[in-house]
């Protein structure tokens, strides 16, 4: 059992609203890591990075990933910085990877004043700019298909999605 299609970006990059488009689209189910670390921790992530710690959320997020990696056929979004672990990005090979790729000013507009997202507290946009600049080449690297998503309407990025992974399918 395998995900068809495992989402990954930052932050506003629209990992959760593509996939529950895709998932309506081909009718199969979706899971969010973020949600799966919440619904077991029984509190938000933003909670979890007060109460315990970045690193604790970290290593939740490692199992959470590999488990959903293993355990889902539909469509799976990550959190924004799951790939930062090494061994994630190992369990990602032979995964059809889908990189929703956004700059800086699309994803300021869509995180807004960064509630929930505690990496974004304080400055925002120095953040998201900080954040985009160390990870996009990671995400790149994980990533068998790699979609613009600036100034796109996520039914738009999700078509492109369904094309390409029809097309190499
Ligand atoms: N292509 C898009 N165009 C405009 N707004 C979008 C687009 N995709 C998502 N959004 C909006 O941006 C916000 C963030 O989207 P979403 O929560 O799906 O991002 P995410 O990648 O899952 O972020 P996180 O890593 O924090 O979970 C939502 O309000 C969503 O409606
Ligand atoms: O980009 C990140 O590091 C994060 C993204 C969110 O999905 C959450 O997993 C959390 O807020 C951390
Ligand atoms: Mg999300």
């Amino acid at each position: 059992m395998a995900p068809r299609v495992v989402l990954v970006g930052p932050m506003g990059a629209g990992k959760s609203t593509v996939a529950r488009r895709l998932g309506e689209h081909w009718g199969l189910g979706v899971r969010d890591t973020d949600q799966d670390i919440e619904a077991a921790a029984g509190k938000p992530v933003s909670e979890i990075f007060v109460d315990e710690g970045e690193e604790h959320f970290r290593a939740l997020e490692v199992a959470a990933v590999a488990t959903a990696l293993v355990e889902h056929d539909g469509v799976l979004a990550l959190g924004g910085g799951a790939v930062l672990a090494p061994v994630t990005q190992e369990a990602l090979a032979g995964h059809t990877v889908v990189y929703l790729e956004v700059g800086v000013a699309d994803a300021v507009k869509r995180v807004g004043l960064g509630h929930g997202r505690p990496l974004l507290l304080g400055n925002v946009r120095a953040r998201v700019m900080k954040l985009l600049e160390e990870r996009a080449p990671i995400y790149a690297a994980v990533a068998t298909i790699t979609v613009d998503t600036n100034g796109r309407t996520p039914d738009d990025v999700a078509a492109e999605i369904i094309r390409r992974v029809e097309e190499n399918a």
